[in-house]
């Protein structure tokens, strides 16, 4: 097996501070292969901008190691400078230069080589990214999708080992965001890129990403693919981080099996028998169903484009989300037959 492209084993990083060493990043491992794109996902604050800072260069490691093709750039005691790793970034500015021309954008890392090199490849990454006709254009010419494309097409072309994008969609608006997030996975996988995106946005995730981290408080709590990450969440936090859905509480028996106010599920996660727990219940895991012989008021209705999202009351006053698919004529205030669409759910220690 040949070494990982990206290894960070056990970093460790944090700031100083006037009262001692803020550490912000504890134990954080993870291996990227070469091609894959990779992305840390978490909510604001969890430590993700710091990982690709140390990534790159620019954030001293106060424990662990940090190796690009199994050498190591970065330990507490020695760092290869940050000019010297070949890893691009790409941020969420764009931060294209306004007084140059979309080609002297892209030729901006090229500076070096002879012009007719620079020129061929330039036209290469501006064809690339689909924007072949536009190399005399000034960036304030362009739409925010049009600037993104030109931002990668930079970072790109000097070829490097690894790019870095940091939050690369947040200023685009939300439909552009998830669409352009495709469009660059295969913008990326074309030019065989290895890359790691970091995001707190999920459907940037898991547009782009062939394996997502998902981070809490500086550490990664499950690394996994999108598909595992819906389904199969290590912990709660995971479980509430992706995706709508709701932790109800129920006891698992003797027998494995735990009873919900629905009836009986299997768990799939890491519980004992006679514990209090969390089942991990999505809007598409409920079923309206008018013979079911439990019941529950709809308090709250909102269309969803491809259905309605439901929030449904339980007898016992719990609340959980239901995706119906189609106008049913059900009115906030109604009772609601409802059923369980699956035997198996993801369920926590309480
Ligand atoms: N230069 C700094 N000095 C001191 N503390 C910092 C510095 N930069 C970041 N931090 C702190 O480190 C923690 C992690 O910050 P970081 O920017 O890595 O998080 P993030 O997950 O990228 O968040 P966001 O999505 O908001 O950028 C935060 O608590 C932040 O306040």
């Amino acid at each position: 097996m040949p070494h990982p492209h990206l290894q960070l084993d056990h970093v460790r990083l944090g700031y100083r501070m006037p009262t001692g060493m803020h550490v912000v990043v504890d134990d954080l491992s993870l291996a990227l292969h070469e091609g894959r794109i990779g992305c840390l996902l978490g909510p604001s604050g969890c430590g993700k901008s710091t990982v690709l800072r140390a990534i790159s260069g620019f954030e001293p490691l106060l424990a662990g190691s940090i190796a690009l093709h199994g050498e190591a750039v970065s330990t507490p005691r020695r760092s290869l400078a940050p000019e010297k790793r070949r890893v691009g970034v790409m941020f969420q500015d764009y931060a294209l230069f306004p007084h140059l021309s979309v080609d002297d954008n892209v030729g901006f890392g090229l500076r070096r080589e002879p012009a007719a090199a620079r020129t061929g490849r330039v036209r290469e990454l501006l064809s690339l990214v689909g924007m072949a006709s536009l190399g005399g254009k000034y960036p304030h010419e362009l739409s925010g999708g049009q600037q993104q494309r030109v931002a990668l097409a930079r970072a790109l072309a000097p070829r490097p080992e690894l790019l870095l994008l940091d939050e690369p969609f947040s200023s685009l608006d939300v439909d552009l965001r998830e669409r352009l997030a495709g469009e660059i996975r295969d913008i990326l996988k074309e030019a065989e890129a290895t890359a790691i995106l970091v995001t707190h946005d999920q459907a940037e995730a898991f547009a782009m990403a062939d394996e997502i981290g998902v981070m809490e408080q500086g550490r990664i709590v499950q690394w996994g693919n999108a598909y595992d990450l819906y389904h199969h969440p290590a912990t709660a936090f995971v479980a509430g981080f992706i995706g709508a859905g709701v932790l109800v509480p129920g006891r698992r028996g003797d027998n494995g099996s735990i009873r919900l106010e629905f009836g009986d599920i299997h768990a799939s996660g890491p519980v004992s028998n006679n514990a209090e727990v969390r089942v991990l219940l999505r809007p598409d895991d409920l079923l309206a169903d008018a013979h079911s012989p439990i019941r529950a008021r709809l308090v709250h209705k909102v269309f969803r484009g491809p259905g309605y999202l439901y929030t449904l009351r339980l007898p016992s006053g719990s609340e959980v989300l239901a995706q119906m698919p189609r106008e049913d004529g059900h009115r906030v205030g109604d009772e609601v037959g409802i059923r369980l669409r699956t035997g198996t759910l993801p369920a926590f220690p309480a």
